[in-house]
């Protein structure tokens, strides 16, 4: 008989194992027992029948865009909504914060804005750039996830896309180091010169966009990055892959040896062409949204295993940024980091019957083990931080802008119908989120994955 915290009575819980009901008992931040019928010294209890249990979610690609531009988001209003979604550990990338993510000095600027207000636990990544290699030591130092880079224009002008010179001694760098390089693969030369063209002869609509941004552009870099990577030893992950053959590429690379991983976004999964078209801007995003038969075939990598995570890459920014006349020029980026679970629940578990499993494998356990976080992270388990959702599967709703959590309220997923509410978030056993509020102080930590190398 344990002296517990709290216990959390007659869930079912979801692991990657399987599902089951239990009793889940809490001290300590930790999971330290689960049993049917938990007994004991308990100071507080949740009655969770009729709920399942997920373990956190862990988003492993946000822009928050603090400190510098916070006004786009922010730490409080990011972690907010990703506590509101089920989420309990994100990972922040190193731009669009000015100053980004560069160097030792700006990992303590965000690591300081960070802790004063993420009401979750958080990593962050550092930035690779023409000109930063000499700093990736010290970044590597400060516990950065790894080191993201940009094949293509970032769309911001203090986060150059690297050459591939850079690329290729960033990876040699980073293979030394134990960090993982993470990529946005789009070839520069083909997406820049298609839209140069289209914009020369004054074709700036979505269609023009869409064609300037073909799945090519996408295979080519995937490629490159994976054959830099065979060759420096240095491992990769390909970020927002959105079409079924990226991961086709990055899947044949893991399969002779090459350490590579890659992830896809809820809007490849759930938005297409036409969706964009639709919406317009606030569903524009780099990849751009594929055909039908590209989603179709993401779900399907999915279904196997073949495609292993799922990440927000929510990348807000003020609703004036989006306004433009020419297409091109609105700022691209998908406002979806609260939807993430809700999403998968909706389109993966009940219209596809995407089993539990594979949605808490793709965005939990496979996070924590790809990127090395402490076995704390990552499992629903005795001995593992107390990170929950609790959801209940079967609650329909539509979403609206009062709900969402974001500095600017939109997303291209307003309206939608959706099916499984997540109804309470605990952050190391900290309640953060219960019916629809915010309800604790912020409380995230920084957490530093472990390098990769001998022994990892
Ligand atoms: N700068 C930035 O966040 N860009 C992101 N937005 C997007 O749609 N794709 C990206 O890489
Ligand atoms: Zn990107
Ligand atoms: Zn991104």
């Amino acid at each position: 008989m344990g002296a517990y915290d709290l216990v959390i009575r007659g869930g079912t819980l979801v692991t990657t194992n399987g599902v089951h009901s239990a009793d889940v008992a809490i001290a300590d931040e930790r999971i330290v027992a689960i049993a049917p019928e938990l007994s004991g010294s308990v100071q507080a209890v949740i009655d969770a029948h009729n709920l399942h249990i997920f373990p956190g979610v862990i988003d492993a690609h946000v822009h928050f865009n603090e400190p510098g531009r916070t006004a786009w988001e922010g730490f409080a209003s990011g972690s907010k909504a990703l506590a509101a979604g089920g989420t309990t550990t994100f990972f922040d990338m190193p731009l669009n914060s000015h100053p980004p993510t560069l160097d030792a000095a700006s990992f303590a600027e965000k690591l300081a804005a960070a802790q004063a207000s993420s009401y979750v636990d958080f990593g962050l990544w550092g930035g690779l750039v023409p000109g930063n290699i000499e700093q990736l030591d010290e970044l590597a130092a400060c516990g950065v996830v790894g080191f993201k880079a940009f094949m293509s224009n970032s769309g911001i002008e203090d986060f150059q896309s690297v050459d591939d010179a850079t690329l290729y001694q960033g990876m040699q760098r980073s293979a030394q180091l134990g960090k993982l390089v993470a990529v946005h693969a789009e070839n520069d030369q083909l997406t820049a010169g298609l839209a140069r063209q289209a914009r020369t002869q004054g074709r700036v609509g979505i269609r023009d966009y869409l064609a300037s941004r073909p799945v090519v552009a996408e295979l080519e870099a995937i490629e490159r990055a994976i054959i830099f990577a065979e060759e420096t030893g240095c491992a990769l992950h390909i970020v927002h892959v959105s079409s079924g053959r990226g991961v086709l590429l990055v899947a044949s690379a893991r399969t002779r040896g090459v350490n590579v991983s890659c992830e896809t976004c809820p809007h490849y999964l759930v938005l297409t062409e036409e969706d964009m078209e639709e919406l317009g801007v606030v569903a524009k995003c780099a990849p751009p949204l594929r055909s039908l038969t590209e989603q179709a075939a993401l779900w399907q990598h999915l279904f196997s295993g073949t495609l292993p995570m799922v990440a927000s890459d929510h990348s807000p920014a003020p609703f004036e940024m989006k306004e433009r006349s020419d297409f091109f020029e609105a700022w691209g980026g998908i406002s979806g980091c609260q939807s993430l679970l809700a999403l998968l629940l909706t389109e993966g578990y009940h219209q596809r019957h995407l089993p539990l499993e594979l949605i808490v494998a793709a965005t939990s356990e496979y996070v924590a083990r790809r990127f090395n976080l402490p076995a704390c992270k990552g499992q629903l388990e005795v001995g593992t931080d107390a990170d929950l959702s609790l959801v209940d599967l079967t609650d329909s709703y539509r979403l609206e802008s009062h709900n969402l959590f974001y500095q600017h309220p939109y997303s291209p997923y307003l309206g939608r119908a959706f099916r499984g509410r997540i109804v309470r978030t605990l952050v190391r056993g900290q309640t953060v989120f219960l019916d629809g509020k915010i309800v604790s102080p912020p409380i995230g930590h920084l957490l530093k994955p472990f390098p990769f190398g001998v022994g990892s």
